[in-house]
């Protein structure tokens, strides 16, 4: 055979999905394909080039011994996380219609450990997301030694108060007194930038509605604002809850739609219950 004669390579199959308007490239790679590259992300993710998405989502073969399958994450600048909320609701309503996870309730591993998954019905799960660890080296946040409701940094002269929590991935939350009108698309960035977030992370802003209703906009990690971050919900309503603004089971209405989250008591884990959507199967053959 001409060496200078190559079969063509294999086109990657995928599905778009969304969970309340958080949209990802889900790839099956239990068959052992490696996940893709930064570059590849890059160029799956891109809303005019390519598929577009927030996330990409690769299902690969389980880590634990209970688990049905696992799944890791990419962010649309090629980044990788250690969780998404909306993505495990995504992974568990594709491997359900898959046929490869059924019953009651069933299990997924993350890069941030192994998760037990209730389909509700009506294409809804609901998902155990692990207790919320607010120490700062947890998070990570440098420059303080021990956990605190509110930190507070310098910003441009400006000081901005926030909450931090490691949902597996770092979070910070702000409560606003009206979200629509928060700097989400200045602040977001600027405080991820700073220093006390050496690993970047997701910036939460949280109205308070009522002691069982939050409003939030999130500027991701890797993204920018997107419609809904599932492990972003759990942050906010995770440091809502230990300041006791909210009760402890509050409904996060988000740009794209509305998670429900609950955290029974502090050392309980918080779970997170919303929609898991399909929009079209393609295939990638660039
Ligand atoms: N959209 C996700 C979070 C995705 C990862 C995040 N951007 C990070 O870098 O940590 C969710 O629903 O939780």
């Amino acid at each position: 055979m001409n060496a200078a004669v190559r079969a063509p390579a294999a086109a990657l199959r995928f599905t778009k999905m969304h969970g309340a308007g958080n949209d990802f490239v889900v790839l099956d790679l239990r068959g052992g394909t490696p996940p893709p590259d930064a570059d590849l992300c890059r160029a799956l993710a891109d809303r005019h080039t390519g598929a577009g998405c927030d996330q990409i989502l690769t299902i690969e073969r389980p880590r634990s011994a209970q688990a049905t399958a696992s799944y890791r994450i990419w962010n649309a600048d090629g980044s990788s996380s250690q969780q998404c909320g909306n993505g495990a609701r995504c992974v568990a309503a594709w491997l359900v219609r898959d046929g490869a996870a059924r019953g009651a309730e069933f299990w997924l591993d993350s890069p941030a450990g192994t998760h037990a998954v209730q389909p509700l019905g009506g294409g809804h799960y609901r998902i155990a997301m692990g207790v919320p660890d607010f120490a700062p080296q947890a998070v990570p946040l440098a420059g303080f030694a021990e956990a605190q409701d509110e930190y507070a940094v310098d910003i441009g002269g400006a000081e901005v108060r926030f909450g931090a929590v490691s949902m597996g991935n770092p979070h910070a939350v702000l409560e606003v007194l009206d979200v629509d009108s928060a700097p989400v698309a200045t602040l977001g960035p600027a405080l991820q930038r700073d220093g006390a977030l050496p690993q970047s992370g997701n910036i939460g802003f949280a109205e308070v509605v009522a002691r069982d209703r939050i409003r939030l906009r999130v500027y991701e990690r890797g993204v920018g604002e997107t419609l809904a971050c599932g492990s972003g919900a759990c942050a906010a309503a995770a440091v809502l809850i230990r300041r006791g603004r909210v009760g402890r089971e509050v409904a996060v209405a988000l740009p794209g739609g509305e998670l429900r989250i609950a955290w029974p008591d502090d050392i309980a884990q918080i779970t997170m219950a919303g929609p898991a959507a399909f929009v079209f199967e393609g295939e990638w053959s660039a």
